[in-house]
């Protein structure tokens, strides 16, 4: 006879990123996702339209979470994309300081570069620079460089000691999401590329097998 999984208080958080189709976005909620990410970075090719944002949000099962994801955008940019599109949480991953990112009412993630020479990634450090962010999302592009690259960092510079919940990003599938969990510990995962047939088109078997993966670890005794 199987084991019963054992109950635990906590779970690993699961927000995919870069959605472009609302018939994604509603397939996602039903697997399992906590959180749906549309990005608004220049250059990107998940970049989509305020107004597409809106349409997606509306596929949105309750209690998932909206992140808005930005990269340097100008404040008129990300203004009015709270405006249409409402969402819950912001995710900035570019040059924005504590002030910028605080200034839209929305509580939010600061993205820290993990690829290249590392800055600003003591905790202490963290903490004094973003004093207002709600967590802090670990990815594996370099300052100044875009996300969403489907590239893994070295999961042992994620500093030790950070106080706030943190995400770990970067290069995460269906794959090594399992061992991702079990080597960081993280308040949740993140994935863009791991989950999709093309830059913006989810992947339903992706997806599902994605979650299977997180409770699997969130399951695991040592
Ligand atoms: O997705 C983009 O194109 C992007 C552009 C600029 C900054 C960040 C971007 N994406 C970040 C994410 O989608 C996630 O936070 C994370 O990096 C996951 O990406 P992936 O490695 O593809 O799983």
């Amino acid at each position: 006879m199987s084991q019963p999984c054992p109950r635990t208080l906590f779970r690993t958080r699961i927000k995919f990123c870069g959605f472009t189709r609302p018939g994604d976005v509603r397939l996602a909620c039903e697997l399992g996702a906590d959180a749906i990410g549309f990005v608004f970075a220049a250059g990107s090719s998940r970049r989509v339209a305020a107004e597409e944002a809106r349409a997606m949000r509306q596929a949105l099962a309750p209690l998932v979470d909206a992140v808005a994801l930005f990269m340097d955008n100008p404040v008129d940019e990300v203004r009015e994309v709270v405006r249409q599109v409402r969402p819950s949480l912001l995710q900035f991953h570019g040059n924005e300081d504590d002030a910028f990112c605080r200034a839209f009412g929305v509580p939010y993630l600061k993205a820290i570069p993990m690829g290249g020479e590392l800055a600003d990634q003591h905790p202490s450090a963290l903490h004094t620079r973003y004093p207002g962010a709600a967590g802090f999302l670990f990815d594996s592009h370099a300052k100044g460089s875009s996300g969403g690259s489907g590239k893994t960092f070295d999961w042992t510079r994620i500093p030790v000691g950070v106080q706030k919940p943190f995400v770990l990003a970067g290069g995460i599938t269906p794959e090594n999401v399992f061992e991702a969990i079990l080597a960081t510990l993280p308040w949740g995962v993140d994935v863009s590329s791991g989950i999709e047939s093309a830059p913006g088109l989810k992947d339903g078997d992706k997806m599902r097998h994605f979650v299977e993966e997180v409770r699997r670890a969130d399951c695991h005794v040592d």
